[in-house]
């Protein structure tokens, strides 16, 4: 099955049409409040405008009120929420669409393993290196061989760049490979050349090469 790309943090619609044309699945924008790739709901329009048709839109949440992510939605009309902090299940689903739900792999694959029976309205899992209660987008990286069994799709991410993605794949066989600060020359400022390496060494390690 092809691994599913996502690039997250994106600030410029530049980048969301270069995302696009290189076949990427899905383009992440933060409106979480720790994290220098944050967006306002005012930037939103003409951010979902640069998103074609048959990408995923996914609005990501760090314990924000249930206000602004009610406002975030409003503006940036996403397919698919993802949650990063300690939000619970209600709270996640309480917005009527999918989401996905971060997992902190920093303090260690038991962790993970316990948080994931508190979401079982869940979509699919994002896996991210960071300790629990950080913000993610840190490039922080863990080990891919201690990925607990879980009952949903696994969203890769941490760290992971075209130097490493293959190696991920090959260890994890994610069902996704979620990247931000490895396709960046700055926080929010994507790199195309970075961008299009990375697609091509995900391509590379689903053919198996
Ligand atoms: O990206 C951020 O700035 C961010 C801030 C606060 C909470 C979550 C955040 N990003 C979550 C993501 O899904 C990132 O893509 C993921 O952490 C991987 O980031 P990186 O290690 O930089 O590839």
């Amino acid at each position: 099955m092809r691994i599913r790309i996502k690039f997250c943090g994106l600030t410029r619609p530049g980048d969301v049409r270069l995302a696009a044309e290189l076949g990427v699945d899905a383009v992440g924008f933060v409106f979480a409040a720790r994290s220098p790739r944050r967006i306002e709901a005012a930037d939103a329009a003409g951010l979902r405008a640069a998103v074609p048709p048959l990408v995923d839109v996914v609005a990501l949440f760090m314990d924000n009120p249930g206000s602004e992510v009610d406002t975030a939605i409003r503006a940036l009309r996403p397919t698919l929420l993802q949650f990063h902090g300690r939000e619970d299940d209600a709270f996640c689903r309480g917005f009527g669409l999918p989401f996905v739900k971060t997992l902190a792999m920093g303090g260690g694959a038991d962790d993970a393993a316990m948080a994931r029976k508190r979401y079982p309205s869940a979509s699919a899992f994002l896996l991210d290196g960071h300790r629990p209660g950080e913000p993610g987008g840190a490039g922080a990286r863990f080990d891919w061989s201690t990925i607990p069994p879980l009952p949903r799709p696994v969203f890769l991410a941490g760290g992971l760049n075209a130097g490493n993605v293959g190696e991920a794949i090959r260890i994890a066989r994610p069902y996704a490979v979620d990247v931000s600060s490895g396709i960046e020359s700055a926080p929010g400022i994507k790199d195309g050349a970075k961008m299009q390496q990375f697609v091509e060494e995900t391509r590379r390690a689903d053919r198996n090469e």
